[in-house]
């Protein structure tokens, strides 16, 4: 039995770090285990420019030990007057590394995001040309779909015309909760990828409502049927470059998840490799789990691969029910259970 995994230097292709106290708090969680993140630009106000984007990145450097390895990789938040020129610059100079686009209260903070995908043709244009990713949020936010079909009918009536009208435009597809988004993905070009969470390879929709409403399994896009979670970790452990790591760790403090109207989001950051490869392992694809956290998003975003290695040790490891952050608390992901791996550094 495998005691020990080395792999190359993970990355977070999608993470929410926050600002202020939020962010000094989990910060060092995400920083400790890896190289890079993809930091989501749901602020309020949302980052849309060039100066919020590295202003935000300076306070996410100011927010960890100066000596501190780690690359925070910034998004531009898409608006419906998003401006073509000003990501374009933020792009050349190395600040944006992708755009994100939220359907219009899709999600946490969303209110800013895109009412109709149509008015970002000029965008959409500019990034297909320079090869900037565009992440996106893919649900739809018409109250008469049910909220468990938002993914596969943001598919069928949203991302199937994009990929039609931009076939060169790099698309993530963030964190994937349906046979139908793994389908989609499998069967479309190189330039379409996704991200998958630990949470969709680990629980489905019952986790929800298990003897009682649990607010901290409920995150946007929210956990399926068993059938999708089996197919989102089959993808995730199937070798496949189109599938990468992207924790969507989303961070709201205890109050805010513990409420008669708790906020979506699920804090996996502490203990996400130890997820990660907790389910590698049961599915017997330890060898695979390199390629889905270190290679396979650095090689669609044509980044480099990092160097170093970090280890995990077959070793039980007892998350905390709660996790301190500032004068709050926070609720991470598998609280209070024992886990099989450590991560060693
Ligand atoms: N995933 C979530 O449930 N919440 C995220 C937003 C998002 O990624 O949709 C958040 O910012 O809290
Ligand atoms: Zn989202
Ligand atoms: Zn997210």
């Amino acid at each position: 039995m495998t005691s020990q995994i080395v792999i190359r230097r993970p990355d977070d292709w999608h993470v929410h770090l926050r600002d202020g106290e939020m962010l000094n708090a989990v910060a060092g969680y995400t920083a400790r285990q890896f190289a890079r993140a993809i930091v989501m630009p749901n602020l309020t106000p949302p980052v849309v420019t060039v100066a919020a984007a590295a202003a935000y990145r300076a306070r996410i450097m100011a927010a960890l030990p100066a000596d501190t390895r780690f690359t925070p990789l910034m998004t531009c938040y898409l608006t419906d007057d998003a401006d073509a020129a000003e990501i374009a610059r933020g792009y050349g100079q190395g600040v944006f590394a992708a755009c994100k686009l939220y359907p219009a209260h899709a999600t946490t903070n969303s209110a800013h995001g895109v009412t109709e995908v149509r008015t970002l043709v000029r965008v959409l244009e500019v990034m297909q040309r320079i090869g900037m990713p565009l992440l996106i949020h893919g649900e739809v936010t018409d109250a008469h779909v049910d909220i468990f079909d938002r993914e596969a009918v943001f598919i069928e009536r949203v991302l199937t015309p994009l990929v039609e009208d931009f076939p060169e435009l790099k698309i993530v597809l963030e964190h994937i909760t349906t046979s139908e988004a793994v389908d989609f993905v499998s069967g479309s070009g190189a330039g379409i990828a996704a991200t998958i969470t630990p949470q969709h390879c680990v629980i489905n929709r019952n986790a929800i409502f298990d003897g009682g409403i649990r607010p901290h399994f409920y995150c946007l896009p929210v956990a399926k049927r068993e059938h999708h979670r089996l197919a989102v970790r089959k993808a995730a452990v199937s070798g496949s470059p189109k599938f990468f790591l992207g924790t969507d760790s989303a961070p709201h403090a205890i109050g805010r998840k513990e409420a008669a109207c708790g906020c979506a989001g699920i804090f996996n950051a502490p203990f996400a490799l130890e997820s990660y490869a907790q389910i590698f392992d049961e599915e017997g694809a330890l060898d695979r789990l390199e390629g889905f956290a270190s290679e396979h998003g650095a090689n669609f975003y044509g980044l480099p691969l990092n160097d170093g290695t970090v280890t995990l040790t077959r070793e039980a490891v007892a998350v905390p029910a709660t996790i301190t952050a500032g004068d709050g608390k926070l609720v991470p992901f598998h609280a209070d259970e024992t886990l099989p791996w450590r991560f060693v550094g």
